[in-house]
């Protein structure tokens, strides 16, 4: 049994309708029409074109229409899903095989969503994927990819637990033969995104080099991925779809299988590919102009290159011996899905969106046209070993056709018969087998009575023969004791027995007829029974049984071959009275057009008639156009000299430009300079906002902290609050007991104030003595201070006194020098120029002597200043013990501070007492008196 891509196609509803899509008729055979389509089929397999109406057929008119209508054309596919089909009754008819085949067969699998533009590939694939807030959870208008990955990632469909799974997923887009990486880091702005490389590996088969592989564990990180690349997508508003996307997308989740329990085991790789194709669009259809036209001529390029590739493929197919070349190489996008699209390798599943819409009649046509093409190609035993080594390595081709045998026999064993085969191949094949096993059967119809009577016939022979023989034995026997007659019943016998003998030897002519009937038929026979040879009874029995099973088989599929002949017959007759519309319509054209023939006739004439005036035009013309040549030539010498002069002013300009281009350099030179400071600048920018966004980032998350510690805090808060009501109650409860105590204890109090109060007044006396007393004492300290400023002064004095004795001391050294020369040791005056003066020592002492008194006498005033007790006396009233009930009714109410007179008015003031100031005013009058000895 060869593989061969299936092929599902889906009609979308009307452009603009809405739910629910009923069909528009249904046709005298029962088929259900939508639009140009019909679905005919009750097992919805084959699909016909109804054609577009005449009035939109004129109105589509254009030239690479066909002249004959495409319509009732009967195409047969896998699966047609008309409206109102949903994305979940495609992915269960289409594509949830591909599915089973990658997690349980471990093949790889590949879904394409192929169609005109805006026939609803994207709505098949992707559903409504941007907008579907939740991933996590099935929705109704999810895709069939959507759908395909939830299957892979169901935990049903996983290994056992003694394998590791790994999952990887990539997304692409082929964008004007440029790969795009749809889920790489996008690029700066006003960047392009920058195109991949293809290579070719000789064992791995296609790769894009650097694209983006990320691990998806999940099915929700997977389909976020997929949705994130799936926002990049190339994606554009034409006059038919609002967003029609400009690019192939290629989705393809790799899953890596290792068997945990042997180290050593090869890994199984599955690959599970989406490819949602760009849609084909004719130009005029879409009004696309400019970028989009240009991105038109690309889609429509690489749809091509794919069309003659599956179209290869197909005729390779249909005839083994034909080896054509397969273009693979012609664009990305089948270099990339070579693999895919061999069935050999890959369970490949190709939706053909199609729209029902009569505008787009000529377009549904084509893609089901190459929706037959898809279904020719078919794998061809032992053909395709090389390639699939080629493309996937050898231990991983023979896993996959271990896999590929598999599915084979569980669809022996489970699947429901294959759906009738209404091919036109196949068909054809069964025709041409009916007249032969027609000739079989009437042949064994004939054989089997015949064998059988004669069998019964050989018995009865053999039996009849036995028992002459045996008779005759007997008679030998007896015969032996009589005459040798000549004519005796012995020799009677024996030439009977002999004649017996020769006819038991002799073939039966109707034996070696029959015989030989049985060995053509054998001959011919010989596929039908395993083995051949054995009983030849037997074997008639079980040929006939055959032949009758397969008899009524043949009738039945007869049956249903003449119901569609029939069918045909009748549509071929709606055909015939549609074409015979058409003739008529076209007779009508005809005469309209000989009517304009007619009308062309006398236009003729009219046109002859101008000719002749445009004869004499043209002579006329000549004339002028002699002296247009004279004109010419004047021109051409005026020419010749503008020229040279044109040479002269290019030669000029030439060098002009020459120094505008160096000026131009410098200026590009200096304007790249610019812009690279433009770009540090732009790249600092970049840096600092993205460190703005960190910060702005880790405030964020620093605010939710804290909003989370307030959280926490306004709940302590809380629970304090509580603890702190409990605790005021329990205070409340003990506050009013103490105030009953204090109640109890209020008479008590009352004695306690009243003795205060008298303390008080007593204290407040006492304040007021002290108050008296502190005033005394500033008087006291009035002069005080008063005497101490005279002693500055005296300071002052002694200090000058001081200076005017050193003069003294140096005059006395002189004096001294003077002196030595004449006075005795011992004496205590001297004469110096005829004047007697005190030696230096005597001078010193005396001076001495009076310093000593003068101190003397400032010591012993002060023992006569008054006695510092007023401050003793203050100090020991505040240092008077107070009650302690005293202490608190007063100085907790009222402190005082001691150092602050007027805020503590009637409350003394401690200081040291000054005395010295004193003794220096009274001890400076004997100092006053040792310096007048001393000048003396
Ligand atoms: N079966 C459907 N049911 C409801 N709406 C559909 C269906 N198919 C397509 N549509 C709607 O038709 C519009 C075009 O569909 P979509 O974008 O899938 O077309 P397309 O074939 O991918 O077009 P293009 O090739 O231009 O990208 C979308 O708005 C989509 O929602």
């Amino acid at each position: 049994m060869s593989e061969a891509i299936k092929v599902c196609v889906r009609v979308r509803p009307q452009p603009g309708s809405h739910p629910p899509y009923h069909p528009q008729s249904t046709t005298s055979l029962g088929a259900e029409t939508f639009g140009c389509i019909a679905t005919l089929s009750s097992d919805k397999t084959t699909l016909s074109l109804t054609g577009p109406s005449v009035t939109d057929r004129r109105k589509n008119r254009d030239e690479d229409r066909p002249s004959q209508p495409q319509q009732l054309k009967t195409y047969a596919f896998d699966n047609i899903l008309p409206p109102p089909s949903t994305n979940e009754d495609l992915y269960k008819e289409a594509a949830a095989s591909v599915v089973t085949a990658v997690n349980k067969y471990n093949q790889d699998g590949t879904v394409f969503f192929y169609g005109q533009t805006g026939a609803g590939k994207s709505w098949s694939c992707f559903g409504d994927i941007l907008t579907t807030k939740d991933l996590s959870s099935m929705t109704a208008n999810d895709g069939v990819m959507t759908r395909a990955l939830r299957d892979l990632y169901s935990p049903e469909s996983q290994p056992g637990l003694n394998h590791a799974v790994h999952r990887e997923v990539t997304f692409f887009e082929i964008f004007n033969e440029r790969v795009h990486d749809l889920l790489s880091p996008p690029p700066p702005l006003h960047k392009s995104m920058p195109s991949l490389p293809v290579r070719t590996h000789p064992t791995k088969g296609s790769y894009i080099e650097g694209i983006t592989s990320l691990p998806v564990a999940d099915l929700t990180s997977c389909l976020k991925l997929v949705r994130k690349g799936y926002a990049r997508r190339a994606v554009a508003g034409t006059k038919m779809n609002d967003q029609s996307s400009r690019s192939h997308a290629v989705v393809r989740v790799k899953t890596v299988i290792k068997d945990m329990e042997h180290e050593k085991s090869t890994p199984i790789v599955t690959h599970l590919t989406f490819v949602d194709l760009a849609g084909s669009e004719r130009q005029r259809d879409t009004g696309n102009t400019g970028e989009r036209l240009k991105e038109a001529s690309s889609i429509n390029k690489s749809l091509s290159t794919l069309g003659g590739v599956i179209f290869a493929l197909g005729v390779n197919c249909l005839n083994p011996t034909e080896t054509r070349h397969v273009p693979f190489r012609d664009s990305k996008l089948t270099l990339l899905l070579r693999t895919s699209l061999n069935p050999a390798n890959c369970r490949t599943v190709m939706v053909m969106n199609v729209s029902p819409d009569e505008q787009q009649f000529m377009e549904t046509v084509s893609t089901l046209k190459f929706a037959q093409r898809v279904k020719q190609i078919k794998t061809k035993d032992g053909v395709d070993d090389k390639f699939k080594a080629e493309e996937s390595g050898e231990v991983d081709a023979l896993r996959k056709e271990i896999g590929r045998l598999k599915m084979k026999l569980d669809g022996v064993n489970t699947a429901p018969p294959a759906p009738s085969q209404t091919s036109t191949a196949t068909t054809a094949y069964l025709q041409s087998t009916i007249p032969k096993m027609e000739r079989m059967e009437a042949l064994t119809r004939t054989l089997v009575p015949n064998y059988h009577r004669r069998i019964m016939e050989d018995k009865l022979i053999d039996r009849l023969k036995t028992e002459k023989i045996s008779r005759l034995q007997r008679l030998l026997r007896a015969g032996d004791s009589k005459d040798d007659d000549p004519d005796s019943d012995l020799n009677v016998l024996c030439s009977e027995i002999d004649s017996l003998r020769r006819l038991l030897n002799e073939p039966d002519p109707d034996a070696v007829m029959y015989k030989a009937m049985y060995d053509d038929l054998l001959e011919s026979k010989e596929p039908l029974f395993e083995g051949g040879g054995g009983d030849e009874i037997n074997n008639l029995r079980n040929l006939t049984t055959a032949l009758m099973e397969e008899k009524q088989s043949l009738n039945s599929e007869l049956e249903g071959a003449k119901k569609e002949a029939s069918e045909a017959q009748s549509k071929a007759q709606d055909s015939t009275a549609a074409t015979k519309k058409l003739l008529e319509r076209r007779l009508k054209e005809a005469e309209e057009r000989a009517e304009a023939a007619e009308e062309a006739a006398t236009q003729k004439k009219e046109v002859a008639k101008l000719a002749a005036s445009l004869n004499a035009t043209q002579v006329e013309l000549r004339e002028k156009s002699k002296d247009f040549s004279k004109m010419q030539r004047d021109h051409e010498a005026e020419m010749d000299s503008l020229t040279n002069e044109l040479f002269m002013e290019s030669e000029r300009m030439t060098e002009e430009k020459g120094a505008t281009e160096i000026e131009m350099k410098g200026k590009l030179a200096a304007a790249f300079k610019d812009n690279a400071i433009l770009q540090q600048r732009v790249k600092s920018l970049t840096s600092e906002r993205e460190k703005y966004e960190k910060e702005i980032s880790t405030s964020n998350s620093k605010i939710a902290q804290l909003e989370g510690e307030i959280e926490e805090i306004k709940a302590s808060a809380a629970e304090q609050k509580e603890q702190i009501a409990a605790t005021h109650k329990v205070r409340v409860e003990k506050l009013e007991q103490d105030n009953l105590a204090a109640y109890e204890n209020s008479e008590k109090w009352e004695r306690a104030a009243e003795e205060n109060e008298r303390k008080a007044g007593s204290l407040i006396d006492e304040v007021k003595r002290l108050k008296k007393k502190r005033d005394d004492d500033a008087f006291e300290l009035e002069n005080l201070q008063e005497d101490m400023d005279t002693m500055t002064e005296n300071v002052k004095f002694l200090q000058l006194q001081n200076e005017e004795l050193q003069t003294y001391n140096v005059r006395l050294e002189e004096l001294n020098n003077l002196g030595n020369d004449n006075r005795e040791d011992g004496e205590e005056v001297s004469e110096v120029d005829g004047e007697l003066c005190l030696t230096e020592e005597r001078a010193k002492q005396i001076l001495e002597e009076a310093v000593s008194a003068a101190e003397n006498d400032a010591f012993n005033e002060s023992a006569f200043l008054p006695p510092p007790d007023s401050g003793e006396e203050a100090h020991d009233v505040f240092n008077e013990d107070f009650d302690e009930e005293d202490d608190e009714m007063f100085f907790e109410s009222q402190p005082v501070d001691l150092s602050r007179d007027d805020e503590n008015e009637g409350i003394p003031t401690f200081r040291t007492p000054q005395t010295t100031g004193k003794a220096k005013t009274l001890g400076r009058s004997s100092s006053r008196k040792a310096l007048a000895m001393h000048n003396e």
